[in-house]
C-alpha cells in the first residue's frame, strides 16, 4: 500500500496473507479474504502458478510471530474459468481457494459504496519494498464512467472492476488479490479483490487502483461454495 498508515492489529480480520513454500521459508506474494470458514477469496494472477501455498490469518507483522496467527494449508485452488493471464484488461481477476481446514470468520461482499479502504502488506511505494505490517489506506471509489474515460483507463476497466483512489495513495504489488474494504450501513463489506495498477507506478495520475468486482462473482463463487 502507498501512502495511509499502519493498521490496528487485526483491525481487518479477514484479510489473509497468502504465502508459497520456496526450499524451507514461506514468502508473502498476495493478499486475500477469508470469506466462509473454509475458503479465501484471491485473485487469479496470484495463484496461476503451480505453487505449494499457506494462508495465513490472523496476521499483523509477517516476519514475525505474534501469536494470533493461524496457519492454514490449501487443498484446491479454483481459478476463474474466463481469467486470461495474457489479458489482464479483460478482467476476471478472481480465484478462490479451498483450505484444508476450516477456520472460524465472517464477512460480506455487497454492491456498490464509496467509504473503502485498501488493505495489504504490498510495496509502500513504486519499486519499493513490501510492509512488514499490514497498513491501510483510504481509496475512494472512482465512478465507472470517469475510471473509463480517456486520460484515465480508457476500456481497460470494464463493468466487472471497481476503481478507487486515483490520488497518492494505492494498491501496489504484493497487495494483489487483498480486499477493498467499504463501510455500508455501519458494517465493512468486501467489495474488491486487489487486481492491478499501472505499470508506470502503482500511484499513478489517473490510474486508480483496480479491483475485481466481487459482486459479479457471487453466482461463480456460490457455486463452488455449495458444491463442496
Ligand atoms: C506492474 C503492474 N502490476 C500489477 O498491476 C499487478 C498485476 C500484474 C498481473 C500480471 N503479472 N497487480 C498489482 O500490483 C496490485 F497489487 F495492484 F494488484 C502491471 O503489470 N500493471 C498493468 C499491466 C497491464 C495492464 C493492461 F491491462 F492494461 F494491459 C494494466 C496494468
Amino acid at each position: 500500500v502507498v501512502g495511509g498508515e499502519v493498521a490496528k492489529p487485526n483491525s481487518w480480520p479477514w484479510q489473509i496473507s497468502l504465502q508459497y513454500r520456496s526450499g524451507s521459508s514461506y514468502y508473502h506474494t498476495c493478499g486475500g479474504t477469508l470469506i466462509r470458514a473454509g475458503w479465501v477469496m484471491t485473485a487469479a494472477h496470484c495463484v496461476d502458478t503451480a505453487r505449494t501455498w499457506r494462508v495465513v490469518l490472523g496476521d499483523h507483522d509477517i516476519y514475525n510471530q505474534e501469536g494470533s496467527e493461524q496457519f492454514m494449508s490449501v487443498s484446491n485452488v479454483y481459478i476463474h474459468p474466463n481469467w486470461d493471464a495474457n489479458r489482464l484488461s479483460a478482467g476476471n481477476d478472481i480465484a478462490l481457494l479451498r483450505l484444508s481446514s476450516e477456520a472460524t470468520l465472517n464477512n460480506k461482499v455487497l454492491p456498490h459504496n464509496n467509504n473503502c479502504y485498501i488493505s495489504g502488506w504490498g510495496r509502500t511505494q513504486t519499486g519499493g519494498q513490501l510492509s512488514a505490517q499490514l497498513k491501510q489506506a483510504y481509496l475512494p471509489v472512482v465512478d465507472h464512467n470517469t475510471c473509463s474515460s480517456s486520460g484515465w483507463w480508457g476500456s481497460t476497466v470494464k463493468t466487472n472492476m471497481v476503481c478507487a483512489g486515483g490520488g497518492n495513495e494505492s494498491g501496489c504489488q504484493g497487495d494483489s488479490g487483498g480486499p477493498l474494504n467499504c463501510s455500508v450501513g455501519g458494517r465493512w463489506v468486501v467489495h474488491g479483490v486487489t487486481s492491478f495498477v499501472s505499470s508506470s507506478g502503482c500511484n499513478a495520475y489517473r490510474r486508480p487502483t483496480v479491483f475485481t468486482r466481487a459482486s459479479a462473482f457471487i453466482s461463480w463463487m456460490n457455486s463452488l461454495v455449495a458444491k463442496f
